[in-house]
């Protein structure tokens, strides 16, 4: 077994903004990241003692300077990288201010279709259960803060 998959998971928060259309927002990962030129949806590490909901809003303000209002805490996946062993955490946010800028020089693209490529290994199963609840309303938890 690798180092990585041995060690414990670092959470990672990460939001899918859902337009009322089904459209969600899509990011490409900068230079100097692993895994640089993939696409993701945006979000972060949750930092030591920070609440998940709490560590996505907060990557949104940083990285695109979007407040998010609420979000729908939608699945959990575990992944093993090389680099690392992630847990990530989904929310589907439907509800956010402001226009997504590139505050770190990343491309990001609204998706109906996805049309970009590629896209982080963990992420892609998702993308078919989420096109399975993109024109339904979700039952999920939700969050505000
Ligand atoms: N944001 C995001 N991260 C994902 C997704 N799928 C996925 O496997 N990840 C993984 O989750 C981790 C996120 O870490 P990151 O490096 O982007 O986090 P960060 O912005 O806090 O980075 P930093 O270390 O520069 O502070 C990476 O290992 C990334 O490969 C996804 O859809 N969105």
């Amino acid at each position: 077994m690798s180092d990585a998959a041995m060690a414990k998971p670092v959470d990672v928060a990460v939001g899918i903004l859902m337009r009322a259309n089904g459209d969600v927002l899509l990011g490409q990962r900068p230079e100097g990241k692993p895994y640089a030129g993939y696409w993701e949806f945006p979000g972060g590490k949750v930092e030591q003692g920070e609440d998940i909901f709490h560590a996505l809003q907060r990557e949104f303000v940083e990285e695109l300077g979007v407040r998010v209002l609420s979000g729908e805490a939608w699945c959990c996946v575990e992944h093993v990288y090389e680099h690392a062993h992630v847990r990530l955490y989904f929310y589907i946010c439907r509800e956010w201010e402001g226009e997504p800028q590139s505050l770190e020089g990343q491309a990001f693209a609204w998706q109906g279709a996805y049309s970009v490529a590629p896209l982080l290994p963990a992420t892609i199963p998702l993308l078919e259960w989420l096109d399975r609840v993109r024109f339904a309303p979700s039952q999920a938890a939700n969050f505000a803060g």
